[in-house]
């Protein structure tokens, strides 16, 4: 098992001057460090959580202290300091989403986010997705998509829109529970559904990554109204998101626009 100790060595190992790099390598160790404390646990669900989102927290933390000492970080599991306000570049983390899956042993949907947001847009990303295959980044090209027959939907496995059925009827869809945000919007990126919405609640850093990534997949990314999201604001709640194939944006904007 990776110790506090062993996760400080790596970070004060690792150099790289490429940002995207910076991401996928900060994605991909906290997943190692977070399967690893994971394996052969009897421990209650709630310690797992509390450990899995501290870990990883601490990894990413510290890598970005040592790699990146002049950008502001806004994780979920850290105190928000409003310098980032002020700040040319902030890192956007979620250490551990789909935490609730996490602690599910035989669960895969689950996620750490490393996303870039420089003076305004957000610029580079990771989500490592592990136990389900390699992480993914910004450097992604887009792919052709063969059309879907029947259009898949992701939504959240506890809390899917109120409106969500009524959607998926009106677009002849199906809906597929799955957790966390990063899963969901990487199912998008590999093509094993078409569409991930969400509404009733959400903090940039469920979506900054996954966001990012998708854009760079050639996916539609926005606001279920259909207006931008943007990140690093004050308040980083952002209750609602739509990521979907481009061509599928509109029918759902509409149908979304009926339901609600
Ligand atoms: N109504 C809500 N309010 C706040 N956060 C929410 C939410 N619904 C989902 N989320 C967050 O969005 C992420 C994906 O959720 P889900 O698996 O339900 O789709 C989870 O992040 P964390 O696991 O990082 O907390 C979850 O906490
Ligand atoms: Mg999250």
């Amino acid at each position: 098992m990776t110790s506090d100790a062993d996760t400080e060595t790596i970070a004060a190992r690792m150099t790289c001057d490429s940002d995207v790099e910076l991401a996928r390598l900060l994605a991909t160790h906290a997943g190692v460090i977070l399967l690893r404390l994971r394996k052969g646990k009897r421990v209650p669900a709630s310690r797992l959580k509390a450990d899995g989102d501290r870990r990883s927290h601490d990894f990413l933390t510290a890598a970005l202290a040592k790699l990146r000492p002049g950008d502001a970080v806004l994780s979920e599991e850290g105190a928000d300091d409003h310098a980032r306000l002020e700040a040319g570049r902030v890192w956007i983390v979620d250490p551990l989403d789909g935490t609730r899956e996490y602690s599910e042993l035989d669960r895969d949907d689950w996620a750490i986010h490393v996303a870039l947001w420089e003076n305004g847009e957000l610029t580079a990303g990771a989500v490592a997705l592990p136990g389900l295959g390699p992480t993914l980044t910004s450097e992604l090209s887009p792919r052709p998509r063969p059309a879907a027959a029947q259009p898949r939907i992701l939504v959240s496995r506890s809390r899917p829109p109120a409106y969500a059925e009524t959607v998926a009827e009106k677009l002849g869809a199906e809906l597929v529970p799955m957790g966390s945000a990063g899963a969901k919007a990487m199912a998008v990126v590999r093509g094993q559904a078409e569409a991930y919405l969400h509404d009733g609640g959400q903090y940039e850093w469920d979506s900054a990554a996954p966001v990012v990534v998708a854009r760079a997949a050639g996916l539609h990314t926005s606001r279920v109204d259909g207006s931008p999201l943007r990140y690093n604001n004050p308040n980083p709640y952002q209750p609602d998101l739509l990521i979907c194939r481009p061509e599928l944006a509109d029918p759902i904007l509409q149908a979304i626009a009926t339901a609600k």
